[in-house]
């Protein structure tokens, strides 16, 4: 299955708050729409599901309009959206029921996802009595109920602890290896970077970086050094003209200007009798990638 996004904008007022936006999302492959806050992922996202109507452009899921197919998507907003007065399963099942369920579908699923959440003992309680990472944790049972082809995740991570951070994002990876299409906004670099095949970096609406983060990262100069060493090297690095991004116990992530600036410091290391367990010249993280693109 194929979701292409062609060309989309929209305005609010005179305002931009996205302007002609492409990507293309396929199953099996987590998509990542990354960005500053304002940047416009939430909109692009309310786009696709045709919640927000866009000004231009075509969106399609397997070369038909995707307006009308609301049913084939699952949908976790940023801003959730439940209600706190009714008990958990009752408006689960409700939405399950919406989304063309049986009664009896839907709460199958539902005892299911709430299993795998470690959440079966919240089942009949009020949403509002739920702390908020446990209620964003029953949102995206909402999103995944009905088992649709196509997921689409605003800031999943935001607000979750440590564990249901890695739970979530464990959920996520099997939902990609059942070959559904899942499109995530987030601000957490290491998890996009694990998860996901592509990404589209928006700012002011505009797309400022799309395309596989492996080729990405390929096309980048090499200018990241891993160093571990147990000497306080930093000065000597300064010195030498390398730019420490992170400094740890037993090592240095550094900023050089190419291979030759490389072989200097390991010669100058030498040279001053410090001795280095590790050396390696890394691909940038996405982290970095992402800084750099937003011109930081
Ligand atoms: N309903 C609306 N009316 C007017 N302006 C809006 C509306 N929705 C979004 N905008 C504007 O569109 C721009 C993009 O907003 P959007 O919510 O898509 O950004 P975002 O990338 O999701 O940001 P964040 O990371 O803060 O959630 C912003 O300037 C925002 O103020």
């Amino acid at each position: 299955m194929k979701l292409e996004v062609r060309g989309i904008s929209k305005r609010y007022g005179g305002k931009v708050a996205v302007e002609n936006v492409s990507f293309t999302a396929e199953s099996g492959e987590a998509f990542a729409l990354l960005g500053g806050n304002g940047a416009g992922k939430t909109t692009t996202l309310r786009m696709i599901l045709g919640i927000v109507e866009r000004d231009t452009g075509d969106i399609q899921l397997d070369g038909t309009d995707v307006r009308g197919m609301h049913f084939r998507f699952g949908y976790l907003p940023e801003e959730r959206g439940l209600y706190p007065k009714a008990r958990v399963v009752d408006q689960l099942v409700y939405l399950g029921k919406l989304k063309g369920m049986s009664k009896s579908e839907a709460k199958s699923a539902v005892d299911y996802w709430l299993e795998r959440l470690d959440m079966s003992e919240y089942a009949n309680k009020r949403l509002e009595a739920l702390s908020k990472g446990n209620q964003q944790k029953i949102q995206f049972v909402a999103a995944l109920i009905h088992d649709p082809p196509c997921i689409i995740l605003d800031e999943p991570f935001s607000g979750l602890d440590p564990i249901n951070s890695e739970l979530l994002r464990s959920i996520v990876q099997e939902l990609v290896n059942q070959n559904k299409i899942l499109i995530l906004s987030s601000h957490r670099m290491d998890y996009i970077e694990d998860l996901c095949g592509r990404i589209c970096i928006l700012k002011n609406g505009t797309e400022v970086l799309c395309g596989n983060i492996s080729e990405i990262k390929k096309s980048y100069p090499r200018t990241t050094v891993k160093i571990r060493t147990e000497h306080d090297i930093e000065p000597e690095l300064v010195q030498i003209g390398a730019q420490v991004l992170e400094s740890k116990r037993n090592g240095y992530l550094i900023k050089i200007k190419d291979a030759t600036h490389a072989r200097e410091i390991l010669k100058r290391l030498a040279h001053l009798d410090i001795s280095v367990d590790h050396f390696e010249i890394v691909e940038p993280s996405l982290h970095q990638i992402y800084l750099d693109r937003m011109g930081r």
